[in-house]
């Protein structure tokens, strides 16, 4: 199958430094992307920049033949991006989260909370939720709407074992309907067959 995500000789800057240049990687449908290396190699960076959120300082980055800065819009949403921060509204129990952006987006707010484990939770105020129950909220939200690039920084930072297993089905399933996953982490990730684009030294 032809790749969709295609990155050229990808160059970043933050903070007037170039954290990574000459980067290329490509990724077909169903395909997942594992990027490592030590602390400041510019795995999150990369990640920003995927998304759309950081300007590339050289480089091309296309989506079916087309560059993505052509139609942010589109892109945007594509892509469903996972940082370091939830972004959470204390005040909205994770239904409501949920509905928020299933109206938004689309899906069932429903089978998103049962993806994570959290329909015994979904009545509370999410400032009541542990970090690890945040963060399965945050994961919850990427299987609303479908959409087929899945950026995600660290993504099973504080998760017991059953949701890392609970991610792994939602993976499997995204790839198994030609979504594409690129994930940035420092733990073992139920991604199986991943390649692994080893980034640059640490800073
Ligand atoms: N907003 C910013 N302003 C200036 N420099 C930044 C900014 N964000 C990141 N950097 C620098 O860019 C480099 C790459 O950071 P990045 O967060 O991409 O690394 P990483 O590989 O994800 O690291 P980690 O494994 O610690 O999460 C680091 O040297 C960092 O100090």
């Amino acid at each position: 199958m032809a790749d969709v995500l295609a990155a050229e000789d990808l160059a970043a800057r933050r903070g007037g430094r170039v954290v990574f240049a000459g980067l290329s990687l490509r990724a077909a449908p169903g395909e997942a992307l594992l990027l490592l290396g030590p602390n400041g190699a510019g795995k999150s960076t990369l990640l920003r920049v995927l998304a759309g959120l950081l300007r590339p300082a050289a480089g091309s980055l296309a989506w079916s033949g087309e560059e993505v800065a052509l139609d942010a819009a589109a892109h945007g949403a594509r892509t469903r991006y996972l940082g370091h921060q939830d972004a959470i509204k204390p005040s909205l129990t994770p239904r409501e989260d949920l509905g928020f952006w299933a109206r938004l987006r689309g899906g069932d707010p429903e089978a998103a909370l049962a993806s994570m484990g959290l329909s015994g939770l979904g009545g509370l105020p999410c400032r009541t939720l542990s970090a690890g129950q945040r963060r399965r909220l945050a994961l919850a939200r990427l299987t609303l709407g479908g959409a087929p690039l899945w950026l995600l920084d660290e993504p099973t930072l504080g998760l017991d074992t059953a949701s890392v297993v609970r991610l792994g089905a939602l993976l499997a399933a995204h790839r198994a309907r030609g979504g594409i996953v690129l994930a940035a982490t420092h733990l073992p990730l139920p991604l199986p067959g991943a390649r692994e684009v080893a980034m640059g030294r640490a800073a």
